[in-house]
């Protein structure tokens, strides 16, 4: 069975249009018009598990969206979702106990309390056995090597050591599937490589499924075998990251990504019927 499996996953919302100015405000007091943003449109997609999947798409291409519905934060429009075998939306705390989730922008540690605290309080949410938490916080201690940051508040770590808690963090109670999103952002190079360590010794070691966005291509090309492409809400790729490169002809994934960014689209396809991209004209294929 899937990990992760959607069918015509679909996320509308209704944007509300402000006129402009103070007369524009009283108008809008008495008459309200709205648009629709199609954020994730009929979106097919399906992972196994110990996959790690890059899914990868300009700014406002409907990322953020995905992982939100896939995450249960979000209630799609419509279609069908499923998360290790729970609906995210309908059955969120099931899915919940399953999952990992790491937002390079955001912390799901406490500010104010020290790491180890926060470890506890996760450890107790997610009704973690204490041998096993004790078991795990040993394994990630040593790998990501937290010992020094365990007893500072999270607000005095760096960017790096935050982000090392946080995947420690997310995956405490042992989940078969993490979400990254931007977990590498901000992070020198040094860091960064820790990261990816990390998450490929998960992988391989635990058979973790990662579904990784990114807008650091390295981050894509290091970790991910499989490329997932969306624009404008659709899936426009999705395939190994090699045939990709072969197809465009390209050796360069930020290459293909500025031409797909840039607009091109397939000749006479439609980008929503999940095909994969031909090579660009004038480019040879490899
Ligand atoms: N709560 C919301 N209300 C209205 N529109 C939204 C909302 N959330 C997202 N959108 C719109 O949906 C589209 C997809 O946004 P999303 O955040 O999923 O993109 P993204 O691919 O994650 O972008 P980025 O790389 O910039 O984070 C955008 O047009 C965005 O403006």
């Amino acid at each position: 069975m899937p990990i992760i499996e959607t069918e015509k996953l679909t996320k509308e919302f209704k944007v509300f249009n402000r006129r402009e100015g103070l007369l524009g405000a009283v108008y809008d007091l008495f008459s309200r018009r709205y648009h629709t943003v199609k954020a994730v449109h009929e979106l097919d997609f399906t992972v196994e598990e110990g996959e790690m999947v890059g899914y990868i798409g300009a700014n406002g291409a409907g990322k953020s969206t995905t992982i939100k519905m896939l995450t249960g934060i979000l209630t799609p429009t419509s279609g069908k979702v499923m998360v290790n075998g729970y609906s995210p939306f309908k059955e969120r705390e099931k899915c919940t106990r399953g999952i990992g989730v790491v937002f390079g922008q955001r912390s799901q540690l406490w500010w104010d309390i020290a790491v180890i605290e926060s470890f506890k309080l996760l450890r107790r949410i997610y009704e973690v056995p204490e041998k096993a938490f004790r078991r795990r916080l040993a394994d990630f201690t040593e790998i990501l090597d937290l010992g020094p940051l365990l007893n500072l508040p999270v607000r005095k770590l760096s960017l790096g050591q935050r982000m090392r808690c946080e995947l420690a963090a997310a995956l405490l109670h042992n989940p078969p599937l993490l979400f990254l999103d931007e977990p590498t952002i901000g992070l020198d190079v040094l860091a960064k490589e820790k990261i990816r360590d990390f998450l490929k010794r998960i992988n391989k070691e635990e058979n973790t499924t990662i579904l990784l966005t990114t807008h650091d291509l390295g981050d894509i090309e290091a970790l991910c075998p499989r490329v997932a492409i969306i624009d404008h809400g659709r899936m426009i790729y999705d395939g190994t990251l090699e045939s990709l490169l072969k197809r465009w002809g390209q050796k360069e994934l930020e290459d293909i990504v500025k031409l797909i960014y840039q607009g091109y689209r397939p000749e006479g396809g439609d980008p929503g019927e999940h095909q994969q991209i031909p090579a660009l004209p004038g480019i040879n294929q490899a």
